[in-house]
């Protein structure tokens, strides 16, 4: 039986970042740069004021003080969006606004707080500076974010908010990614009911086939959801054959070993069984290979055994063909405030809580930890890992704890 961290490998080795397709910014977001993108102009474009003041010559007003304030005579205003402001001479200022073009021979903008403004008849005032400025002080240069003709954003740059923004300031419409992955679900089982009719005896309602698609959703994926099929071979090879596009198959249920468990046949019978069972807990029948040319993973029916392998092998292998550099599963080392079993040598994902107390962060396990139990996971912001050579973890243990959403709970580290 393979390890997880083997089973990830193998994996992720079966999967490519998908091929860039150009989209529109906002359809972007999140996705990765398969460009280099290149500044066809400087950022900001023009020389402007950071500050609403005057913009002056910082040699004028040298020696300002509160008591001895310097009198300058001021020779227009500049608006930002109202195109160039007068050109100023020695002892003349222009009264300024935040991100208003600065005045040529202005070299400083003095805060209005540092200053009185006199009106000294028609049309003519004068203005008093109460403080003495450096030169560039409150000017941003043109071209100080961004040179034109420089790299802003390289290839393989996860376009977060910030990126989007930078995107726009450079005038683009639109932007080359990889573009995201089509994962088609399929849930197994006879007692398996999609949402809509009543359940009979002995029947369940088809959860899995949701959270699989929300997860995918979350991973930059878009799911495909392909319906339920029965325990009958013809029906879970018709149901996956008729998924168009995808390049990612997900199912749930009848990978373990009972007498109605036939995904792992469906697989070995249409195309490739890679690896079959893995030291993890939950989640240990999981089977992955492939269906033709498709990579299908074969998840377990147990809710929360569909969760857990989701979240460590189909999450990474969705942000590979997305084109991110790491598989991307943020963890923390906490403490342990309560202690917990780990029988069976297998990795074993407790689903918990991690919080910041004083200087370090803690975990605790919560709720029911069966297979089945689906409601503790939507309490847990972690999942606490315990190895697969520990018999039990008492308090006060170490570990390593995974992130479920990649944000840290209670403040930053
Ligand atoms: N003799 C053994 N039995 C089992 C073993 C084992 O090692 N030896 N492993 C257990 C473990 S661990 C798991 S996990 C499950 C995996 O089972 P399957 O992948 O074969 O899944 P099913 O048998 O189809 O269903 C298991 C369970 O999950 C419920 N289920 C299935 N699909 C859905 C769905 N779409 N939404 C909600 N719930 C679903 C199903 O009703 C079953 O209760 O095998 C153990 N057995
Ligand atoms: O691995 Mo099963 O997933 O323990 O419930
Ligand atoms: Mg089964």
């Amino acid at each position: 039986m393979l390890g997880v961290d083997a089973a990830r490998e193998q994996v992720l080795a079966a999967v490519r970042p998908l091929p860039p397709v150009e989209l529109p910014l906002l359809d972007a977001a999140g996705l990765v740069l398969a460009e280099d993108v290149v500044s066809d102009a400087d950022i900001p474009p023009f020389r402007n004021s950071a500050m609403d003041g005057y913009a002056l010559r910082a040699a004028d007003v040298a020696g300002a003080t509160a008591e001895r304030p310097v009198r300058l005579t001021v020779v227009g205003e500049a608006a930002a969006g109202t195109g160039l402001p007068p050109a100023i001479g020695p002892g003349q200022a222009v009264r300024i606004m935040t991100g208003a073009p600065m005045p040529e021979g202005a070299d400083t903008v003095v805060r209005f707080e540092e200053t009185d403004e006199f009106d000294t008849g028609p049309r003519r005032s004068e203005v008093a500076v109460r403080r003495a400025v450096r030169a560039g002080e409150n000017v941003r240069e043109a071209g100080e974010d961004v040179r034109a003709g420089a790299v802003v954003l390289p290839r393989g740059t996860v376009l977060r908010p910030a990126a989007i923004g930078v995107l726009a300031s450079l005038n683009r419409a639109t932007v080359r990614v990889h573009r995201r992955p089509r994962v088609g679900i399929l849930s197994t089982g006879d007692e398996v009911v999609d949402l809509g009719p009543p359940l009979r005896p002995g029947q369940i309602r088809n959860s899995n086939s949701y959270t699989l698609a929300a997860l995918v959703r979350e991973s930059g994926g878009e799911p495909v959801l392909l319906g339920v099929a029965r325990d009958r071979t013809e029906e879970i090879r018709a149901k996956l054959r008729q998924a168009e596009d995808v390049d990612l198959l997900v199912t749930s249920g009848g990978v373990s070993i009972g007498d109605f468990d036939l995904v792992k046949q469906v697989l070995q019978a249409e195309g490739e069984v890679a690896l079959w069972q893995v030291r993890i807990k939950p989640g240990k029948p999981m089977a992955f290979g492939r269906i033709g040319s498709v990579p299908l993973l074969g998840l377990p029916g147990n809710p929360v055994a569909a969760f857990v392998a989701f979240v460590q092998f189909g999450r990474p292998a969705l942000r590979k063909m997305l084109g991110y550099r790491d598989p991307g599963i943020p963890t923390l080392r906490a403490r342990l405030l309560s202690g917990h079993e780990n029988r069976g040598r297998r990795r074993h994902f407790v689903r918990g809580i991690v919080e910041r107390r004083g200087n370090e962060w803690v975990a605790w396990p919560c709720g029911l930890q069966g297979s089945g139990v689906l409601t503790s996971v939507t309490a847990a912001n972690c999942l606490i890992i315990l190895p697969e050579t520990w018999d039990s973890a008492e308090p006060g243990d170490e570990v390593e704890v995974q992130l479920l959403d990649g944000v840290l709970p209670g403040g930053a580290a």
